[in-house]
């Protein structure tokens, strides 16, 4: 052993093996070292985590619920990002997005209170008003000319049933003289041929060169808009401030600002009764006190139009006896006052039909006074008399525009000739 120890080579392999022993303890310490540090800064960020849990993906840890991971393509909405229930991440291959300019809607017009039936397909659907008329038409004159060839007294009877419906004298002996003479030169044997010819002359007979439509939406003029300004007159309960209000209502359905003026001073309950109307639709009234100006407030509302940019102006006037000049001489001042401010383009005359000639005499005042530039014709459900349509057209020279085919908010239609005489005939 001695002679073993002292050789050089056994403190050669002695100092290797010490020197392995000290390197292999020092890497241990070392490597613990390190452990450690790495697991305090992972509890370090744990503690950094919001409340609520939101992992990081850079944390390494993914975490995903159970059952089928969400597809980017399953998520309603395609711009990759996360929807309800998702991960908080993007995932990496959904389209990036881009910036988008957002559009933000334009401020609409005030939403009308009610619902407004629209106008177009009116006469169609409120033709069963016409009935009383109808039955003067539809059945006694249809019946006669449907009956085959006429003799005199048939005649006679065809004729005696056109006055009676009110289509005056003048007017009768035309159409009769038509009927007669296609009836003969078609050589009509059946009722439905009769009813077309019958169809055909009280459509034309009622056909005027004449524009039907309100003239009741802005224009510009100098390069501003200016609302459209409606006269609506006629005689005391024809029908003027309903028909104004029903009126508005078309107007507000189609999209347009309105104001009513109550120019009907003559009678408190009138301008009431329009303020009724104007709420119902969120139109605005401009009224003044019982007894005031109508002319002060006409003008007013006409203002109170410009001023706020609307597209219509309604100018409900007082029911005013064609028998009382001086109230006569008021309306035409209306008018006049009016065209300071804005060009009244259309001046609606409201006739009762139930009224029969004495409505024809009051439209004969009226259109000496003022321009009538239309006619309304209110009333119609309640009468046979159908026929003053045709009449008052003819002697006034003035378009019937507007039928009032009941006291509903919703019954004025736009008078189409053809639509009418088919709702006559039946
Ligand atoms: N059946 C029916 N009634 C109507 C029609 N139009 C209006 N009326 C009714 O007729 C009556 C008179 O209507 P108003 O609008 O007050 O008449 P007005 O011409 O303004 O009357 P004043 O303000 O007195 O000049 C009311 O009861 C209305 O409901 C219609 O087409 N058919």
């Amino acid at each position: 052993m001695a002679a073993v120890s002292n050789a050089p080579w056994f403190w050669i392999v002695v100092v290797v093996v010490l020197a392995l022993v000290v390197a292999l303890v020092s890497g241990l310490i070392i490597a613990r070292k390190r452990r450690i540090s790495l697991d305090s800064k992972a509890a370090t960020e744990v503690e950094r985590k919001p409340k609520g849990g939101g992992y990081q993906t850079g944390g390494g840890i993914a975490l995903a619920p159970g059952g089928e991971a969400h597809p980017v393509e399953d998520r309603p909405e395609t711009d990759g990002q996360p929807a309800v229930g998702d991960d908080a991440a993007v995932p990496r291959d959904s389209p990036q997005r881009t910036v988008v300019d957002v559009v933000l809607p334009e401020a609409e017009p005030a939403a009308p209170v009610e619902e407004i039936e629209p106008a177009t397909g009116r006469m169609e659907r409120l033709r069963g008003r016409l009935s009383k008329s109808r039955s003067m038409f539809g059945q006694g004159l249809l019946g006669l000319l449907g009956a085959g060839d006429l003799d005199e007294d048939s005649w006679q009877e065809v004729e005696d049933t056109l006055l009676v419906a009110d289509l005056g004298a003048a007017l009768t002996g035309e159409i009769v003289a038509r009927l007669r003479d296609e009836l003969s030169r078609r050589a009509v044997r059946t009722s439905e041929d009769a009813r077309a010819v019958l169809h055909e002359v009280l459509t034309s007979t009622l056909s005027t060169e004449r524009d039907r439509a309100v003239r009741a939406l802005p224009h510009v003029v100098d390069g501003q808009k200016q609302p459209a300004v409606v006269l609506v007159a006629g005689v005391n309960g024809t029908g003027k401030t309903t028909t104004t209000g029903k009126l508005g209502r078309v107007l507000v359905a189609q999209g347009n600002t309105v104001v009513l003026g109550a120019a009907d001073t003559f009678r408190a309950a009138a301008a009431d009764q329009l303020q009724t109307w104007a709420e119902r639709v969120g139109a605005e009234v401009v009224r003044g006190k019982e007894g005031a100006d109508p002319a002060a407030v006409a003008f007013d509302a006409v203002k109170r139009g410009i001023d706020q940019s609307v597209d219509t102006v309604l100018i409900d006037t007082a029911g005013r006896l064609h028998t009382k000049t001086g109230l006569m001489d008021e309306l035409g001042k209306v008018k006049r006052v009016v065209e300071k401010l804005a060009k009244v383009d259309e001046v609606l005359l409201v006739l009762d039909a139930t009224t029969g000639q004495n409505g024809l005499m009051q439209a004969r005042v009226f259109s000496e006074v003022i321009d009538v530039t239309g006619i309304v014709l209110t009333k119609l459900d309640g009468t046979a008399k159908g026929g003053i349509v045709f009449q008052v057209q003819r002697e006034l020279g003035v378009p019937v525009k507007l039928v009032g085919l009941g006291e509903g908010p919703d019954d004025l239609a736009p008078f189409e000739p053809g639509a009418f005489v088919d709702a006559l005939l039946g």
